[in-house]
């Protein structure tokens, strides 16, 4: 198992001022960004120009969350702009794996993500072409929303997967993740945990992300 990771997500930070946000975490992992389309969620966010933007103006690798429809056409340029990570959902395409090559293809490691109500078991067998599973503990489309702890099942299947070393993928979770819930992600062994609102409703951000990762740590520890 990898040291746990922690990626901020910049869904609540001030848009207006996203360098500085950025900076403000420079503790962090990956920073997370959630592209929404207002079609494949009710809500809509922000797309490659800003992306581009933000490449220039952090060195911290780039997770981008895509909560879109037709990812075949529109996940590879974020790999291509230079993104690290690049999810998609597993919902808005037939063929995950063909999307996944193409992320690969243009530069970037390939993530898999599932809503809560989405079982893993379908997607067991094509994990194994992707770098990232990201779990969603809330209904994608809003920051803010509650912990949804039934997702971690998902999770411990496929920790169980990478443990008897039949797969090798970054497990990470988004949604409602802070200081009271991040020890149960981390027993339920995950790797990478977004936190939004955790992080940048708060006076100190850095601080924030310092405490998940010492939570995470502490409650993974065992497990290692
Ligand atoms: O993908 C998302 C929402 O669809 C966000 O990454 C997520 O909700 C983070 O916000 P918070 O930590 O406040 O729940
Ligand atoms: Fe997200």
């Amino acid at each position: 198992m990898v040291s746990p990771m922690i990626a901020p997500s910049i869904l609540s930070a001030d848009f207006a001022r996203l360098a500085a946000e950025a900076e403000a975490v420079s503790g962090a992992d990956w920073l997370h960004v959630d592209v929404m389309d207002a079609h494949f969620v009710p809500n809509l966010t922000l797309g490659l120009p800003v992306v581009k933007s933000l490449l220039k103006a952090t060195n911290i690798p780039l997770d981008c969350h895509l909560m879109i429809e037709d990812p075949a056409r529109w996940a590879p340029p974020y790999a291509e702009a230079g993104a690290y990570n690049v999810t998609f959902h597993a919902e808005a395409t037939d063929d995950p794996s063909a999307v996944a090559r193409d992320i690969r293809a243009a530069g970037a490691k390939a993530g898999l993500s599932v809503k809560p109500g989405t079982p893993i078991e379908p997607y067991l067998e094509i994990l194994r072409d992707f770098d990232t599973l990201l779990v969603m503990s809330v209904e994608p489309g809003f920051g803010g929303q509650s912990f949804m702890p039934e997702v971690l099942s998902k999770a411990k299947a496929v920790r169980a997967l990478v443990d008897s070393g039949d797969l090798r993928l970054v497990v990470e979770i988004d949604g409602g993740i802070n200081s009271d819930t991040i020890e149960q992600a981390a027993e339920a062994g995950i790797d990478c945990f977004v936190a939004g609102s955790a992080v940048y409703d708060t006076a100190d951000p850095a601080a924030a992300v310092r405490d998940l990762r010492a939570r995470a740590i502490h409650a993974s520890h065992h497990l290692s």
